[in-house]
């Protein structure tokens, strides 16, 4: 994993005592999300939640997903990302959005491979939630393919039926 640089007063937050038991797999927070959801050439990801403040997701590289014949798009392998890292709200029950997401490639991932992703909370400052996860290859101990760090920013429920589509006035947590 990269070392994450937090800044000073940054603090681990709490695991929601109603978030997805280590183990548990995590519902599909939206069926047309391109990461978790049915859309038919999204990621179809898969995720449990892990020990503490964590997630472990995979997903298969198809040919829908290339960007070099054979090989993963790049931004699509970060869109991957993103989805893990907001996944991580499931267990602190924080909405959040992405405000920044750093992904550095180091390894190619081919059409065919499993992408195992581990994704953590790393620490919270304000409405700052500082995320980071790594990428590995074909089995969680695989080698290491990629990493990536992301800022989230807390957002209340009403960022996404003011600016969403077909929520407006609707009453909803996670699970739209
Ligand atoms: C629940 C389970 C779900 C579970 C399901 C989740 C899966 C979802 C899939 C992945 C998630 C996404 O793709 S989310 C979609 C992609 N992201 C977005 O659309 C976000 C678009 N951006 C925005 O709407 C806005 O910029 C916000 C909300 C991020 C921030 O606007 P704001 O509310 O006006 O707040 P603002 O004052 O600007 O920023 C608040 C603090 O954050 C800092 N800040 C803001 N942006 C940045 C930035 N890029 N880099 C550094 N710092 C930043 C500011 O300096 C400030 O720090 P300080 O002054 O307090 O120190």
């Amino acid at each position: 994993m990269n070392k994450v640089e937090l800044p000073e007063g940054a603090t681990l937050p709490v695991r929601h005592p109603d978030a997805p038991a280590p183990g548990e797999e995590l519902p599909v927070h939206y069926s047309q999300c391109f990461g978790c959801g049915d859309n038919e050439s999204g990621l179809h990801m898969r995720v449990r939640a892990g020990e503490g403040l964590t997630l472990h997701g995979r997903f298969l590289v198809t040919d829908h997903h290339q960007g070099a014949p054979g090989l993963a798009h790049g931004g699509l392998l970060a869109c991957a990302f993103d989805e893990m890292l907001g996944m991580l709200g499931m267990l602190t029950h924080i909405p959040a959005v992405t405000g920044r997401l750093e992904t550095d490639f180091r390894r190619p991932v081919p059409v065919d491979s499993t992408l195992h992703i581990r994704a953590q909370v790393d620490g919270v400052l304000g409405r700052k939630i500082y995320t980071s996860a790594v990428g590995r290859l074909n089995a969680e101990d695989g080698p290491v393919a990629l990493t990536a760090q992301g800022l989230f920013i807390e957002v209340g429920l009403e960022h996404f039926s003011k600016h969403g589509r077909g929520l407006e006035g609707r009453d909803f947590e996670v699970n739209p």
